[in-house]
């Protein structure tokens, strides 16, 4: 909590404020009970009308002082609480988008999402409510149980048994919901995931008639959910009739040893009135106090989920940058017996990785699912790092090049396509900000998308909703290779990208790369021969390993593995192509 304070430094005005306002309106209020005595010791007993006209002015006067004062202190802490929020969602969010694969793979995206919008908004509520509360309510506690000494020291002394009581009930009460409500936050975060997985997945579930199964399952997590809500609720429930048993039996206490004063003349009736007043101010504020602890207990704890976040260091870092033009090398990308273990991982994913890629080679990379292809190529822009040996690029180690140069270097076009709200233009300048018509245009020639967007209304200027969804799987394919293509990177990798194109577009697009990105190095990652057999150099993999590297016809007569993929997919002319 206390790091996470600091989002409130520029705030600092506001939060000395706001607290001391709140303690303007506590004296205000703590006033009000001895103007009250006035008015029936002086006013009422002495039957002046006058006098009990113009204490109620005051006490309208002080009312309205309080509320000023009130007003200003919520103004005060609201902009202090919603500026660190502010601070603080920004900061987390800079903070997730520097994380590597590895970190968000270990936290999980829905993890995440809660942390940026629950937590950092159950936070904020308790920077406000401690703004408002933390001086205030000790303040009247306290305040008021003087005043009541000041009054008689004899009949104050009830305060001195009925305080302990009631913040044993209260914060007795407190200790036992607390627990609860931590309970009943990781029951939110449950429900908080399905909801996430049913939006997101609704067209699987209906694909899979799962609609009732994906029911059941929500169901019985939002029961377990009202089961901790209900059990808190009673509890709590509990403080109310029990405090007020506590209060009404001190009042009597209270009036029973203040009459034996009135009746001796050592106090008024109007004092007695008085005492009872800051009685039940007392209890106001214990509870008050109480649901301020709760605030700020849920509040630590939501605080430090966050700061788990906040502690998570990128593990993929820039290099020393000093590879910045790096002079062009006979050879482009190089592996160098690269072993990929992930993290959490039993085994290694990858092991002994090792070949050459000259510039300008187009590399196919081929092989059965899970066998590694994925892996491989996502350490070329450093998504993973080697866990053993190294990955260079122009003789360079990739961990050498900042991230900035790197994925200048590298443009990937990852298996899911993934678009953003907004226009194709917007989309395809994510790769290139400056990018005019003519090279967007030039880049859906190439990604094979030009035709089908000059049908679109507007052209590149077509609207696309969240996440794509107004086009086919095989149109928001080929704009997402327009996005990397569009950059001119050195190093183009498509990790099965072209899976949801038929085969006619499959080849005119490897046709454009090949003749339209003459001297860039392409990596073809495809479960497809036909994909892959015209590449320069194809890599077999196998079970994490290298099983071949060749082209079409060596591989055909060297690589078992290689001859059995073409064998069920090609035909016996392919085959025997060269
Ligand atoms: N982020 C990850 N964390 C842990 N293990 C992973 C991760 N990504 C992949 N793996 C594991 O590494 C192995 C290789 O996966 P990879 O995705 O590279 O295969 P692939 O050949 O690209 O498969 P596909 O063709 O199905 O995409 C698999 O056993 C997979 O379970």
């Amino acid at each position: 909590m206390k790091g996470i304070l600091r989002y409130l430094k520029d705030y600092k005005k506001e939060s000395i404020l706001a607290p001391l306002f709140k303690m303007l309106e506590a004296t205000f209020e703590l006033l009000i009970p001895i103007v009250m005595a006035n008015v029936i010791d002086v006013g009422i007993a002495g039957r002046d009308i006058s006098y009990v006209v113009k204490m109620c002015l005051v006490m309208i006067l002080l009312g309205i002082i309080g509320l000023v004062c009130s007003i200003t202190a919520q103004y005060f802490s609201a902009k202090a609480a919603t500026g660190f929020g502010t601070a603080l969602r920004n900061d987390l969010f800079r903070h997730i988008t520097s994380l590597s694969y590895t970190e968000i793979d270990n936290i999980g995206t829905s993890t995440l999402l809660t942390r940026m919008t629950s937590d950092t908004n159950q936070v904020q509520t308790g920077v406000n409510m401690v703004l408002r509360l933390f001086l205030r309510s000790p303040f009247i506690v306290f305040g008021a149980m003087i005043m009541s000494f000041t009054i008689d020291v004899k009949s104050a002394m009830t305060f001195v048994v009925t305080i302990p009581a009631l913040s044993i009930v209260v914060f007795g009460v407190m200790a036992l919901s607390i627990p609860l409500f931590k309970k009943v936050q990781n029951r939110l975060d449950r429900v908080t995931l399905l909801t996430r997985e049913g939006l997101e997945g609704a067209r699987v579930i209906r694909a899979f008639n799962r609609q009732d199964k994906e029911f059941e399952e929500f169901d019985k997590s939002t029961d377990d959910l009202m089961k901790f809500q209900l059990l808190a609720g009673r509890i709590s429930a509990f403080m109310n009739p029990v405090t007020y048993v506590i209060i009404n039996i001190s009042t009597a206490a209270i009036i029973w040893i203040a009459a034996g004063q009135t009746d001796a003349g050592i106090i008024t009736q109007g004092k007695v009135v008085a005492l009872v007043n800051y009685m039940s101010q007392i209890l106001v504020e214990l509870i008050k106090l109480a649901n301020l602890i709760v605030t700020i207990t849920k509040a630590v704890a939501c605080a430090k989920r966050i700061n788990a976040v906040m502690d998570q260091q990128p593990s993929i870092t820039d290099g020393s940058g000093k590879a910045a033009g790096s002079p062009a090398n006979a050879v482009k990308v190089s592996f160098r017996d690269a072993n990929l273990r992930y993290a959490g991982a039993g085994a290694d994913s990858l092991s002994d990785i090792t070949f050459d890629v000259a510039p300008g080679e187009t590399v196919g990379i081929i092989g059965g699912t899970g066998s590694g292809k994925s892996s491989l190529v996502n350490m070329i822009p450093r998504f993973y790092d080697a866990s053993q040996g190294s990955v260079c690029i122009d003789g360079v180690d990739v961990k050498d090049y900042t991230l900035d140069e790197l994925r200048h270097k590298v443009g990937v076009v990852p298996q899911k396509a993934v678009l953003f709200a907004g226009t194709i233009a917007d989309n395809i300048r994510w790769g290139k900000q400056d990018a005019t018509e003519a090279e967007i245009d030039e880049a859906l020639e190439i990604a094979q998308a030009k035709e089908f967007v000059d049908g679109k209304e507007n052209g590149i200027y077509f609207k696309i909703t969240q996440g794509g969804k107004n086009l086919s799987g095989g149109q928001k394919q080929r704009l997402t290779i327009a996005r990397a293509v569009v950059r001119k990177p050195e190093i183009l990798i498509l990790d099965d990208s072209a899976s949801a194109l038929d085969f006619a577009t499959d080849a005119a697009l490897r046709k454009a790369i090949r003749e339209k990105t003459k001297g860039m190095t392409v990596f073809l990652v495809s479960q497809r021969a036909s994909t892959i057999m015209n590449s320069d150099k194809i890599i077999v993999m196998d079970d994490g390993q290298i099983a071949g590297i060749g082209t079409h016809r060596q591989l055909l007569s060297n690589c078992e593995i290689y001859r059995e993929i073409c064998q069920s997919q090609l035909s016996e002319e392919e085959l025997s192509h060269e």
